[in-house]
């Protein structure tokens, strides 16, 4: 079982760094870590960066998960190479991009292309967003899955994740105590459906829900609260269509292994609470 500790960043592709870097730092709320050649790295935590825009592809996107010991990465290694995965090793140069110590990269069932990490560098300074989103870091990644059922399967007895709650058969599943890291969407492509960064309070769901209205950043769904995990959430559209979400109030589950996963409907009512419908494709056919 290979033992995933955390989701560590994104690495999302565009044509338009420049204005890539304005939604980030202005509307979002992030900070920027470091500039590169073609790429910037962005700050949403005490880590060196959650998120990177590059030069590229805007369909190329890339997330990564953390493991404890470089013992636990050549193990997984061995079990994806066994399974019919092709793993890459990263270059010295890619772990240096990255700022981490060692990783792979592979594709998940879906496609969804995934690296393992270790050792990822923390930030020596606080992170300080470039407005006041009132971000408390990055916490999870939706997932489009050509095959929720065979992702969940991959996701659940390869990795150590488990099932919190499904929403129809689109699994949330937790990695630790926090209701869900990773989401599984529907989807007839592989790529990053959402992101999401918590956020301190009400208030700054409230406060941002204003912002992004008066900047006429287009609202998807929200202000809202999942009957999920419970949090109170807001979701914006970012570069290239990507999703973004706020949200606060996240539960944990700490009644392990007692916890039976829930089943919601795929519909308004399973996904808020207050009665918000969603403008997302993934989450209403046909409404994005
Ligand atoms: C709307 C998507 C499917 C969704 C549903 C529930 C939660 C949650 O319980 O927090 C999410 O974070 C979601 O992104
Ligand atoms: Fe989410």
């Amino acid at each position: 079982m290979i033992e995933l500790s955390d989701v560590v960043y994104c690495r999302v592709g565009t044509q338009d760094l420049e204005s890539a870097e304005a939604f980030a730092t202005t509307i979002l709320g992030l900070e920027v870590a470091e500039r590169t050649k073609g790429a910037i790295h962005f700050k949403s935590d005490n880590r060196d960066h959650t998120l990177c825009y590059f030069e590229g592809n805007p369909e190329d996107h890339v997330t990564a998960f953390e493991l404890k010991t470089s013992a636990e990465l050549q193990a997984a290694a061995a079990t994806l190479d066994a399974l019919g995965h092709n793993v890459q090793y990263g270059s010295p140069a890619e772990c240096e991009i990255r700022h981490v110590r060692e990783f792979i990269r592979f594709n998940d069932p879906t496609g969804n292309v995934i690296e393992f990490i270790v050792r990822p560098s923390m930030s020596a300074v606080e992170y300080h967003g470039a407005r006041d989103a009132g971000i408390t870091g990055f916490s999870h990644v939706g997932f489009y899955s050509t095959d929720v059922e065979r992702d969940e399967k991959f996701w659940t007895t390869v990795c150590n994740a488990r099932v919190s709650d499904r929403i129809g058969d689109a699994p949330l599943m937790r990695i630790g105590a926090i209701h869900h890291t990773i989401a599984l969407f529907p989807g007839n492509k592989s790529g990053i459906q959402h992101i999401n960064h918590q956020v301190e309070s009400t208030h700054d769901i409230q406060r941002s829900s204003n912002l992004l209205r008066d900047k006429q950043v287009p609202i998807t769904f929200g202000p809202g609260r999942h009957p999920t995990s419970s949090a109170q959430f807001l979701y914006f559209r970012g570069p290239d269509g990507m999703t973004y979400e706020y949200s606060t109030g996240v539960c944990e589950i700490h009644d392990e292994p007692l916890w039976r996963d829930r089943q919601f409907a795929f519909e308004p009512k399973g996904f808020c609470l207050w009665g918000a419908s969603p403008k997302i494709a993934a989450f209403s056919e046909g409404d994005d």
